[in-house]
Formats: C-alpha cells, sequence, structure tokens
C-alpha cells in the first residue's frame, strides 16, 4: 500500500538563501506524525510544498500515491489541512461558518455539521459571534471546518500555537479522538517537544532547513530521559558533522 505522505528530496531555497533543502519523509496510514523543529526551521515551507500552495523548486511530493504538483485534486481529495491560522467570518456564528464551508463538499449536510461541532465541543458555543470566541475555540472551529469531509489525513500547522495549557490539552484530546474514532492520519508540525511527546508515535526532525532525523518516538528517545534531551543530543551531534564536513 502507498504511504499516505512521501516526500521526496524536496528543496525550495528563497532569494534570501533560507528555506529548506532535500527533505525525505514518509508517514504511513494511522500515523500521528509529529513534524518537529524550532522558529524558521522550515515547517510551514515544508507544509505549503505539501498541499499545493507552494511549489518546490526540486523534488517531489505525493499524498496516497498521487503527486501533488501534477494530479492535485485527487492528491488533496482525501485531505483536510490547517495552515497558519484558521479562517473564518467573525461577524457570524460557528455554525454558519461550517454550514457554508459544507456546501463546497457535495453529500455533506446538517447531521455532519452536527457531528462535527460535537466532536470538536462546540455545541454549547455553536450559536456565538466567532467574534466572541477564545482563541483555543477559534482553533477548535478550524479543526471542525478541516474534517467536515471526512478526510483520511489532516495537515495541522501548529495547531496549538498561543493556546494556553488547557487550550493545549483539548486540542490534543481532540486529535487522538479523531485518529481512534475517524481513523484520521495526522501530520502536525510544532515547535513544541513536549508535545510531540504526548501526542505522536513518530517524529521528523526539521533543523535549519534539512531533515535531521525521522523514526519512533520511542527509538528516537532511546537512551534519553526525555525527548527534549534526544533532541538536544541530535542537533549537537549534528553540529559535530557539520564541525568536520
Ligand atoms: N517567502 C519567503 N521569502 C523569504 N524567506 C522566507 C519566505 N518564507 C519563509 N522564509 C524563510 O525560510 C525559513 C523557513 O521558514 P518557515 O516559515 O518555513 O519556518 P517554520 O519552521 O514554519 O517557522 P515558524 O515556526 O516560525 O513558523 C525561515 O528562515 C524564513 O525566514
Amino acid at each position: 500500500m502507498n504511504p499516505v505522505v512521501e516526500i521526496n528530496h524536496v528543496t525550495k531555497i528563497f532569494p534570501n538563501l533560507r528555506g529548506i533543502h532535500d527533505v525525505s519523509m514518509k508517514v504511513q496510514r494511522g500515523d500521528i506524525y509529529g513534524f518537529f523543529g524550532p522558529n524558521g526551521a522550515g515547517k510551514t515551507t515544508v507544509m505549503k510544498i505539501m498541499t499545493g500552495l507552494a511549489r518546490a523548486q526540486q523534488g517531489e511530493v505525493k499524498l496516497f500515491g498521487f503527486d501533488v504538483s501534477t494530479q492535485h485534486e485527487q492528491a488533496m481529495a482525501k485531505v483536510g489541512a490547517l495552515i497558519e491560522t484558521a479562517e473564518a467570518y467573525t461577524y457570524m456564528s460557528g455554525r454558519r461558518n461550517l454550514e457554508l464551508a459544507a456546501r463546497l463538499y457535495p453529500g455533506v449536510g446538517k447531521e455532519r455539521v452536527d457531528e462535527v461541532i460535537e466532536l470538536v465541543g462546540l455545541t454549547p458555543f455553536q450559536h456565538e459571534k466567532v467574534a466572541r470566541y477564545s482563541l483555543g475555540m477559534k482553533q477548535r472551529l478550524g479543526l471542525a471546518a478541516a474534517i467536515l469531509s471526512k478526510p483520511e489525513l489532516l495537515i495541522l500547522d501548529e495547531p496549538t500555537n498561543g493556546l494556553d495549557i488547557e487550550g493545549m490539552v483539548h486540542i490534543r484530546e481532540i486529535i487522538l479522538k479523531l485518529a481512534r474514532e475517524e481513523r484520521i492520519t495526522f501530520f502536525i508540525s510544532s515547535h513544541l517537544i513536549h508535545e510531540m511527546e504526548l501526542m505522536c508515535n513518530r517524529l521528523g526532525i526539521i533543523h535549519h532547513g534539512k531533515l535531521i532525523r525521522e523514526g519512533r518516538i520511542t527509538d528516537i528517545m532511546a537512551g534519553s530521559p526525555s525527548l527534549e534531551a534526544a533532541y538536544l543530543r541530535e542537533i549537537q551531534g549534528n553540529r559535530g558533522l557539520a564541525a568536520h564536513a
């Protein structure tokens, strides 16, 4: 069976010479794949290329076996994405926003809107204007919109960014529930290593635009007291290699 996500040797260098270089990753069905790296490492650039919002200069991305740049419609057919902050009409209720979004998908009706509102825990607030929502509620609304069409893969860019601890726990619980109940495969970026440790089974680590490690979290952590310690060991190892190159 095809991997859900296959990124092969993708490079995109901006005119300022920053960007991503020769990135390759694989996500299998059922993974909650964490894409970890510090600010500016290249996560958003990779995710924009994955969803066709940006073009790679070299390499290819396949989703469910389809090339994102040449077979975009088939590649994105079973994909939901939340990249950068979720957008919504703030003068309308959360529910109305979802009803409008549902019109984009044939076969997605009122029952599915009810279902996704329930899944993300917005039932008590569904009729309130989005302008009155907290950041956490807006993120949950974004998640609800992203799962309306029952995607098999969800690509989430920093879904807990800016949230307080309760907000983070809530989003994490929703992700784990969606993985379990809707059998969604996840590709989630974050610069918060603890979040990745609590949520994901596999991890790709990007540093200065290069993927420096990919594997099961348990393997990456082997011999380290925490994932954070394992990450620090990993980047020190890379600095050492660079110094000897
Ligand atoms: N359009 C652009 N033009 C020039 N440089 C860019 C552009 N987009 C991103 N970059 C640079 O490319 C590098 C990677 O940026 P990217 O936004 O992908 O990182 P990130 O890991 O998502 O960071 P953050 O966690 O801060 O969002 C950064 O150095 C950034 O400044």
